[in-house]
């Protein structure tokens, strides 16, 4: 029907639709095509094609049911983690498909130990990973798995690692994918170091042999907790969960507090700003969790720094629009986060919430802020997340001077996959000790 139907934008390549239009502004190519073709609209790339959803649409898809929209089948069909996952260790394992960071030093001096006045220049995205999955490693599956040589480097790249499996299985015909997946890119190695660590650990929890180190983790909380059915999962199947954990939080925590650190290293103002709001005494994340300019500036961060088209979902049926428009059965659907995210005057303003009277900004859903989802299925981990980030900056700038290694100390330039994916910038940031 071509009323109900979305349109597709106008000027599609053969073989490669609109992926060089796309690329060349993302921006400025999704308002286009929004003004000639509606809120919803169909897009072609290469290998790829689906709805395009805009403005408050994109909050109707996050927020519909998984009967209609889902998330795990979307992902599974642009880039298939799960298949990724059953190749790496489907042969081994066949089971069921408040947090408190511990660790108030989280891997500074590890990584960046500088001395006052001693300066170095760092691709930060790598370091801030292993920080991140330190943290993650820590609070879910406790310390003495996280001390295990090579844990906290293994969880770190393991999303990194799945989604370029999961991008060969995408592009590769099934035969060939399965096999390059399988004997190159399989991820056995990451998932055994779990089951084997963090099993252990999990039979001791439920045994109370080792009561004097003991610790309440990810994996025993899951032993307590029922499943569907009223059973109980064993500590092998509570253990291979913290996969989960490791793919939903690490990559994407370090990846926005990477994209924070290039926001303050062009601004040395706001640094100080920060700095005089965090104060000389020492700070927990609990205590720093409340402070305005911080608070207001992550939400900036958060607000801004969104993916053009991302979290992709699948109609899993003919879904009818408010505003009639139909999305046919079985198509993939692109959110333009960053259209969705848009407010009047639209530039970086890290004071922007400052007084803005919401309860937590960071972490309160609104409209104008899809970048944790909205509905039944937003983002669980958002409030650690926000705590986890919100502490590593005021280490960062208590600890150090961060500037911008660009000519004229400007922001680096995003790193863009498909003018979809709005990845941090690669160009390292110069960090000096204080
Ligand atoms: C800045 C960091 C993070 C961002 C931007 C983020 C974003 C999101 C988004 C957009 C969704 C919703 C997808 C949908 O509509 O289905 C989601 C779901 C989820 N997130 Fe996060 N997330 C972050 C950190 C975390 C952390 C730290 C954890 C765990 C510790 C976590 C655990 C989850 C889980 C389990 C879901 C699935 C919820 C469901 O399907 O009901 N996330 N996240």
């Amino acid at each position: 029907d071509p009323i109900t139907t979305p349109k597709v934008i106008p000027g599609a390549l053969t073989l490669f639709g609109h992926y060089f239009a796309l690329s060349k502004n993302p921006r400025l190519f999704l308002d286009q095509a929004k003004a000639s073709c509606g809120p919803i609209f169909q897009i072609q790339l290469p290998m790829l094609s689906g709805y395009v959803v805009t403005g408050p649409y994109v909050a109707e898809v996050l927020r519909s049911s998984r009967k209609d929209f889902s998330f795990k089948d979307g992902i599974e069909t642009i880039v298939p983690l799960g298949r990724a996952t059953e190749i790496s260790y489907g042969h081994i394992y066949r089971g069921e498909g408040e947090l408190n960071p511990r660790d108030k030093n989280p891997a500074f001096d590890f990584e960046l130990n500088l001395a006052p006045g001693e300066s170095k220049q760092v691709p930060v995205w790598p370091i801030l990973t292993r920080m991140i999955s330190r943290i993650t490693c820590l609070c879910f599956a406790g310390r003495t798995v996280t001390e295990v040589p090579g844990f906290v480097e293994s969880m770190a790249s393991f999303t990194r690692k799945i989604i370029i499996a999961g991008t060969f299985l995408a592009l590769l015909p099934r035969w060939l994918g399965d096999r390059v997946v399988r004997r190159f890119l399989s991820l056995e190695h990451e998932i055994d170091l779990i089951l084997t660590h963090f099993t252990p650990r999990l039979e001791g929890h439920l045994a109370q042999t080792n009561a004097a180190e003991d610790e309440m983790t990810y994996g025993a909380w899951l032993l307590a907790l029922p499943k569907h059915d009223g059973t109980f999962r064993t500590p092998r199947e509570s253990a291979y969960q913290f996969k989960d954990v490791v793919l939903a939080s690490i990559h994407t925590t370090s990846h926005f507090l990477t994209f924070a650190l290039h926001e303050l290293a062009c601004r040395p103002a706001l640094v100080q700003a920060l700095r005089d709001e965090i104060g000389p005494a020492e700070f927990s994340p609990l205590t720093i969790n409340t402070l305005p300019l911080l608070d207001s500036f992550l939400r900036e961060v958060l607000r801004c720094d969104v993916d053009y088209l991302g979290l992709h979902h699948k109609a899993m049926r003919d879904v009818v629009m408010s505003n009639g428009q139909c999305i046919p059965k079985g198509t993939l659907v692109f959110l333009a986060l960053d259209d969705a995210n848009r407010v009047d005057n639209d530039v970086f303003d890290p004071y922007r919430f400052v007084n803005m009277d919401l309860e937590q900004k960071s972490a309160t859903l609104t409209q104008d802020f899809m970048t944790f989802g909205a509905g039944p299925h937003a983002c669980p981990g958002r409030h650690f997340a926000i705590m986890e980030i919100k502490y590593n900056i005021a280490k960062f700038v208590t600890r150090y001077n961060i500037k911008s290694t660009q000519p004229n100390g400007i922001r680096a330039p995003d790193s863009l996959v498909m003018g979809m994916t709005r990845n941090p910038p690669q160009d390292p940031i110069l960090f000096e000790g204080r």
